[in-house]
């Protein structure tokens, strides 16, 4: 059976303006989870409930083989948030230091092995880095104590495609171990296009789906046709659709089917974002 590093069953957590609603997934051990929704969608309200930094109403959460996350090892996880993790005041060569005194599984051959790969200068305050080097310095950080799952908040976003493409790389790198996992929310799905295994689209702070990647991009699927093509169209089929001048664009589950169904029809594949962007912003026809 698939082992889990990190499951969640029927998380709730109300706010006074907002539900997160009954939230279930799972990060199964050698996998990248990517987190995607619209602002405000409650990603991060997810990811604090994971780490304990909010406490949830309800639900179930099992992290690591524990359902408690005082009992998990700090060593273990590695976590990555938009901004600053640590005293800025302190550089990397005096927080290696702090770290090897936290983390029992502290590896500063790997740390500094780190640094030197991503040019991270030892001896400069973090507040002096830049945004993109905090984050490398982050998940170099989680590298060097070995942890096996980490989970990052919005790691990507605010930066180069230069440096994403590093960062992105960082962790495919950290999954190459089967042992590791990763979850990682963003807003950029063109980043978690190209390394997640599976996605989960939160919108509301509820689930709308929670897929294998590959079944997205090889299943899913938009057709173009005029109207009368699309009054033709076996609305229980239609997922969503939008109009766009005298086009109308169609968001179905089964690629293949449709393209035989309606042979007049054009159907291309849909990334991503489309399918995120009809599910959000498309009518419904049932
Ligand atoms: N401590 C809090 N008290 C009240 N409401 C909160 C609190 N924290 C978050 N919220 C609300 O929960 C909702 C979801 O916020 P959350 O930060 O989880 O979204 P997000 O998907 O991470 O958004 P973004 O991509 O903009 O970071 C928002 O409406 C926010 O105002």
């Amino acid at each position: 059976m698939e082992k889990l590093a990190l499951k969640l069953d029927g998380v709730t957590k109300h706010y006074k303006d907002f539900t997160l609603n009954n939230i279930s997934f799972s990060v199964p051990e050698g996998s990248i989870v990517g987190l995607i929704g619209e602002n405000g969608a409650g990603k991060s309200t997810t990811i604090n409930s994971i780490l304990g930094l909010t406490k949830k109403d309800s639900g179930t959460i099992t992290m690591l083989g524990s359902s408690n996350i005082d009992e998990v090892s700090k060593d273990e996880i590695g976590v990555v948030f938009d901004g600053n993790n640590y005293p800025d005041v302190l550089n990397p060569k005096q927080l290696g230091k702090v770290f090897a005194s936290i983390y029992s599984t502290w590896d500063m051959n790997t740390y500094e092995k780190m640094l030197t790969k991503f040019k991270l200068p030892m001896n400069k305050k973090i507040k002096n880095f830049s945004k993109g080097m905090k984050m490398k310095y982050s998940i170099s950080v989680a590298f060097s104590h070995h942890s096996k799952l980490l989970i990052l908040d919005e790691a990507t976003s605010g930066l180069d495609p230069i440096i994403r493409d590093e960062i992105l790389d960082m962790l495919l790198d950290f999954i190459q171990d089967e042992e590791h996992s990763v979850l990682v929310s963003s807003h950029i799905t063109s980043d978690l296009e190209k390394i997640a295994d599976y996605i989960v689209f939160i919108h509301e702070g509820k689930i709308i789906f929670s897929k294998p990647k590959d079944e997205l991009l090889e299943k899913y699927g938009i057709i173009k046709c005029g109207a009368a093509q699309f009054d033709a169209l076996d609305k229980e089929e239609i997922i969503a659709y939008r109009k766009q001048d005298y086009e109308w664009q169609v968001l179905v589950a089964d690629r293949q089917k449709a393209e035989k169904k309606y042979r007049k029809a054009m159907v291309i594949p849909a990334n991503i974002d489309e399918i995120m962007l009809m599910y959000v912003r498309g009518g419904r026809t049932r």
